[in-house]
């Protein structure tokens, strides 16, 4: 219901902020002697443009507010081809032409650099999707209270948008995830409340190989599919089974836990094997349904090539890889140079990579399931200086203590794989005092219509080091 004490307000957007959100100042007459400052926050809007906003809490010093007319139009403006972008917050920027938005990425990595004195220039103009949608090989959908399924409101993370399509994830697989939409609907099954605990239906996750043509189904619920849920399982099994011949893998997987996250203590397995087979760059990869994988397939062998170009690998070279996950670089530079080791903190990627290159007849590895701060040392004394370092580290990135380890150790050139240009920028600063140089910064958009990007940068050791 609108709020009777909202107020229209009209303002220019000053920039955007790191969700990608308008930000706007309005002062406000308040009948005071000094008119007071109001920040704004206006989703779905762009620099420059001139707004009518609906503010439901005025009187806040800080606040969200709603589009409601566009007086003023950014020239890059388009129309958001999905039904449910008002509200959906998977996309943050599809009402912008792609071009506009890959030139904001590019002018998001050149001013986190800038922050930590590093030349602008340095950095390339961001590489982009062909056709940026469709991209995603993995999705995970949430139950409503009744039942339906869909995706996160934005800014109102409880409310779920029931499905109806989804322009970013594989079409196979969101055509496969109606189809368990429907079965849940047909059997009237509940969805799970968070604050009651209670409920069936928590989430649906899907991820889908786009070169072997694979999917896995995972259903989140906090029941297994025994006893009065038995008959249910078996009809969703009998109906995927039937029309969606490219499922190798549908799971039931338990959650009692009150943490919303898509864990299992149990795993039931209604149809096929508990993994599927991906490939990237030639080689091929078992994913399970807590597999960390690339989730834009096209753009992470851009990220794969371009690390092999800047890293320019060679037989007799040895390399460590930090935070190598199951493998998706190690495999690619493994076959390249004499020696590689990689270390991750999960085990079970650990697992996986040590399978994966098994699977891919690689024999020249070695991974070590430890925190990076502390495996570092451990595989420096049994490897040795190496000549290449490779790191694609988590957003917080790979923190000083890390990133001196490496300056200690001295590898000739640094590959640094990032998600986060803050965090990367803050990272590299630290290898200066040991003598390296950042050479080049390449951002890729793995994640059209979000403000995510993605940065693959050289650094090498001065001569004289
Ligand atoms: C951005 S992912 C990169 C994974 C891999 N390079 C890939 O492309 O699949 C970051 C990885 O770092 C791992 N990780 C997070 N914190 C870590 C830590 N402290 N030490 C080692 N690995 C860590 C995560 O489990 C994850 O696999």
């Amino acid at each position: 219901m609108p709020n009777s004490k909202a107020e229209i307000m009209e303002t220019k957007i000053n920039h955007l902020d790191k969700k990608g959100s308008g930000r706007a100042v309005v002062w406000r007459d308040t009948g005071q002697e000094n008119p007071r400052k109001l920040k704004l926050m206006v989703p779905k809007t762009l620099p420059g443009e001139k707004v009518r906003v609906s503010v439901e809490h005025p009187e806040a010093k800080r606040t969200k507010g709603a589009l409601a007319e566009l007086l003023e139009v950014h020239p890059e403006r388009t129309a958001a081809p999905c039904p449910h972008f008002d509200k959906c917050g998977g996309c943050a920027w599809q009402h912008w032409q792609y071009e506009g938005q890959l030139k904001q990425k590019t002018a998001h990595v050149k001013d986190a650099l800038i922050s930590q004195g590093f030349n602008p220039e340095l950095v390339r103009d961001t590489i982009g999707m062909d056709k940026p949608w469709h991209y995603r090989n993995k999705m995970e959908f949430t139950f409503a209270p009744d039942g339906s399924m869909g995706l996160h409101e934005q800014g109102n993370f409880r409310n779920i948008i029931p499905l109806e399509t989804c322009l970013i994830a594989g079409e196979e697989m969101t055509a496969a995830v109606m189809e368990v939409a429907d079965w849940a609907k047909e059997h009237a099954l509940s969805g799970y409340v968070k604050d009651a605990h209670e409920g069936l239906l928590r989430h649906l996750m899907v991820r889908q190989s786009f070169i072997t043509g694979e999917i896995m189904l995972g259903l989140f619920a906090t029941e297994g599919p025994d006893g009065s849920l038995a008959a249910a399982a078996d009809q969703l099994k009998k109906r995927i089974e039937q029309k969606y011949p490219q499922v190798k893998s549908l799971l039931w997987l338990v959650n009692t836990d009150w943490a919303d996250r898509t864990q299992a203590e149990e795993t039931h397995l209604l149809s096929g094997r508990d993994f599927i087979y991906d490939e990237i760059g030639g080689y091929r990869y078992r994913l399970w349904f807590d597999t960390f994988f690339q989730t834009n397939p096209t753009q992470a062998q851009k990220l794969i090539d371009l690390a092999l170009e800047m890293g320019q690998p060679k037989e007799t070279e040895k390399m460590l890889e930090l935070f190598c996950g199951v493998g998706t670089f190690s495999l690619p530079f493994a076959s390249k140079v004499g020696k590689l080791a990689g270390i991750e903190i999960v085990e079970s990627s650990i697992e996986s990579a040590k399978r994966n290159a098994a699977d891919n007849g690689i024999s020249n590895t070695y991974f070590l399931a430890e925190n990076a701060r502390m495996g570092i040392d451990q595989v420096l004394e049994d490897l040795g200086t190496p000549d290449i370092l490779l790191l694609d580290p988590p957003r917080a990135g790979a923190g000083g203590k890390v990133m001196r380890k490496i300056g200690r150790a001295q590898p000739r050139r640094v590959i640094y794989v990032s998600c986060n240009p803050e965090s990367f920028a803050v990272d590299v600063k630290e290898l200066e005092q040991f003598g390296y140089s950042l050479k080049e910064v390449q951002p890729v958009d793995l994640f059209p219509h979000t403000v995510h990007v993605e940065c693959v940068a050289q650094l090498i050791l001065k001569e004289g080091n």
